[in-house]
């Protein structure tokens, strides 16, 4: 095997890496539309966003696969980036520089691999919109085209994403560090203890704007059910696909974290009742209107959701018990419903 070399300017590379706040992030819906894209488009069974960080390449965004980083030694996007043109391997089995890497051996198998760098700003490589396969493949100089153009929106992407005021906001509230131990791995959303963190900061903030905190304590339906019929992989694998379906439903400043099992809490600033319910209903659409696609088989799921508005008199954790309440009734009601806190 063949490990990849390092970048001539390294270091710089991976300042702006740093500077771009884009490691150990939260899942975004954007990114995760466009890999879903991709994979439809090129029939492909991954495809992945990759960082490469120092001594690892992390996923910003993937469908395909389960795990959220390899170490760099054995990356083929670190290969990648060492060019600016795609790097594509036909198959693995007949190229001496991976056929005997751990991730052509064991799982995921890869045996196709093209990978597009995506470079910062400066120009400097920050990983790579890639695909791999499990079967050897080839690409037509047009589809060849495509990926590469669908590399540059996600490079597009992800230079306004930088210069946006979100961005900056989050630099502001968190170390890479702090943020790494409040991200789930499973699902890429923030996790309990993020959840604390930003339960103040957006109830601040809905002050500020003159808005108020609105609460969702979503939990999916029997779940206990899908892990016991077809076993904790596709329990995780539907976690996932929940996590996606809830960020796409909601807006850019809200806030969506996993905090704990199979529960899901959205934190919003919202002008009053309706427009909290009208975004709980859409989380609630978005996993009843459509079946989740697994390896093997299709599964019809919904979702129960308790909704509290903060009222002026009581602290954003008593609005979270009235949103855990209201989901308490929500299932006792019959569930696949949204109850709003009396
Ligand atoms: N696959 C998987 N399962 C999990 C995870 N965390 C919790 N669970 C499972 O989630 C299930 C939750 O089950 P219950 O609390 O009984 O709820 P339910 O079956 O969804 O039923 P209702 O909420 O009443 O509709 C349990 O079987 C847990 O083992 C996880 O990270 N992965």
């Amino acid at each position: 095997m063949l490990s990849p070399e390092m970048p001539c300017d390294e270091v710089l590379r991976q300042q702006i890496l740093d500077d771009n706040e884009l490691v150990d992030t939260p899942a975004d819906a954007y990114l995760d539309t466009l890999v879903r894209v991709v994979r439809e488009v090129f029939g492909v069974k991954t495809v992945l966003i990759s960082l490469i960080d120092h001594d690892r390449q992390w996923f910003k965004s993937r469908i395909g696969l389960e795990i959220t980083e390899t170490p760099r030694t054995i990356s083929f996007c670190a290969h990648a980036i060492l060019g600016t043109q795609p790097f594509i391997v036909e198959d693995t089995h007949n190229d001496l520089r991976f056929h005997d890497n751990p991730v052509v051996i064991n799982n995921p198998q890869i045996r196709f691999y093209a990978g597009q760098p995506l470079l910062s700003e400066e120009g400097q490589p920050l990983g790579t919109l890639c695909m791999i396969d499990p079967e050897p493949r080839q690409l037509t100089a047009k589809q060849l085209r495509l990926f590469v153009d669908m590399a540059v929106l996600v490079e597009g992407y992800l230079k306004l994403r930088h210069v946006s005021a979100q961005t900056a906001k989050l630099r502001e509230a968190l170390s890479r560090e702090q943020r790494k131990t409040m991200l789930d791995p499973l699902t890429q959303l923030w996790n309990r203890a993020g959840l604390n963190h930003f339960l103040l900061k957006q109830e601040q903030q809905a002050d500020e704007l003159g808005l108020h905190l609105g609460v969702l304590f979503c939990d999916l339906d029997h779940f206990k059910r899908i892990n016991d019929q077809y076993g904790h992989a596709a329990g995780d694998q539907v976690l996932w696909e929940t996590a996606r379906r809830i960020n796409a439903a909601v807006r850019p400043q809200d806030i969506v974290t996993r905090s704990g099992g199979e529960e899901f809490v959205v934190l919003l600033q919202v002008h009053d009742e309706q427009e909290l319910l009208h975004i709980a209903e859409r989380i609630r659409n978005t996993l009843s209107k459509e079946p989740i696609e697994l390896d093997e088989q299709q599964l019809s799921l919904t979702i129960s959701i308790g909704a509290a508005l903060r009222t002026p008199s009581e602290t954003p954790n008593e609005a979270m018990n009235r949103a855990d309440q209201a989901l308490y009734q929500a299932k006792g009601n019959g569930r696949n419903r949204v109850e709003l806190a009396s």
